[in-house]
């Protein structure tokens, strides 16, 4: 008869991270961070500008170091984790182009270099793997432009095609929508439904969801460093989206075209202000 093991189950939780924070010259920048992303999770980070959602981003991604706190990537400590092809990270304010002649074809495919032996051609998967990720974000028939020629929106979509290239289980995405036109943002969407339809979890900082409102399952805003809020995703009013038509959130505008800072008034659902 099987014996009950004493280890508990390992906890693959995409992302654990508990008692986080990041200072900056000094400065508390992320502070008292506890959360725990689960796996297929389609998360929206939100918060008014310098509240520390790239800072969080970067931590989450190993790129900036914890001051203190403990960060696990599907159940392994940052420092033993090494299946880095599992994460795909999407830069705030990036460029593809970057003044290299690179064609379309060449910046996606090297989102397969962490798949693939050092100096190997590409295999036939790893073909198939770029052409799948150009389809969707729609942009195969530009596969032998220079990216220098493309749109800022479109040169977005290729650095989203370079991380979806390399199949990632979690994926961070720094603000793609900003400066994007409402077309290249509904084409984002339709990708990110993809990847959510095929499991995938996502982490997404946004100020404005737009089209890509339907596709949040969890709200956690940040304001100063610290979560103000986590929970169902908010509205405009920062009422809880849940039992809304997903379109009354993906085009909602703002009658005041004064009001600049998109942060959802998190004060209210925690108050019972919801309809
Ligand atoms: N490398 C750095 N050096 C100094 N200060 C920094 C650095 N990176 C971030 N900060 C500061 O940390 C705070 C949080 O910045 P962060 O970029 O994480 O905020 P954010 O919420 O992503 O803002 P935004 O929406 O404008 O991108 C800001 O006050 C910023 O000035």
């Amino acid at each position: 008869m099987p014996m009950t093991s004493p280890d508990p189950v390992p906890h693959q939780d995409p992302i654990t991270l508990s008692g986080g924070a990041v200072s900056i010259g000094g400065r508390p920048v992320v502070r008292g961070i506890d959360l725990s992303v689960h796996a297929g999770e389609f998360l929206a980070l939100m918060g008014a500008n310098g509240s520390g959602k790239s800072t969080l981003v970067r931590a989450l991604t190993g790129l900036h170091p914890l001051t203190t706190g403990a960060l696990r990537l599907f159940g392994t400590p940052l420092h033993d984790f090494q299946d880095w092809r599992r994460v795909g990270y999407v830069p705030q304010r990036a460029s593809a182009a970057s003044g290299v002649p690179a064609s379309v074809w060449e910046v996606v495919a090297s989102g397969r270099l962490t798949r693939r032996p050092l100096l190997r051609p590409l295999s036939r998967a790893d073909r198939a793997a770029v052409e799948h990720a150009l389809d969707v974000v729609g942009l195969a028939d530009r596969a032998r432009d220079g990216v220098s020629h493309l749109s800022g929106g479109q040169q977005q979509r290729v650095l989203i095609a370079r991380a979806l290239a390399g199949e990632p289980d979690l994926f961070f995405l720094d603000e793609p929508t900003a400066g994007v036109d409402l077309a290249n943002q509904r084409a984002l969407a339709d990708t990110l439904a993809h990847l959510k339809a095929d499991g995938a979890t996502v982490v997404l900082v946004a100020h404005e969801l737009g089209p890509m409102a339907p596709l949040v399952d969890r709200a956690v805003v940040m304001r100063d460093g610290r979560v103000v809020y986590d929970g169902p995703p908010l509205d405009d009013h920062g009422v809880p989206r849940a039992g809304l038509e997903p379109d009354l959130g993906a085009h909602a505008h703002h009658p005041d075209p004064a009001h600049h800072d998109h942060t959802p008034h998190v004060g209210s659902p925690l108050e019972g202000g919801g309809a």
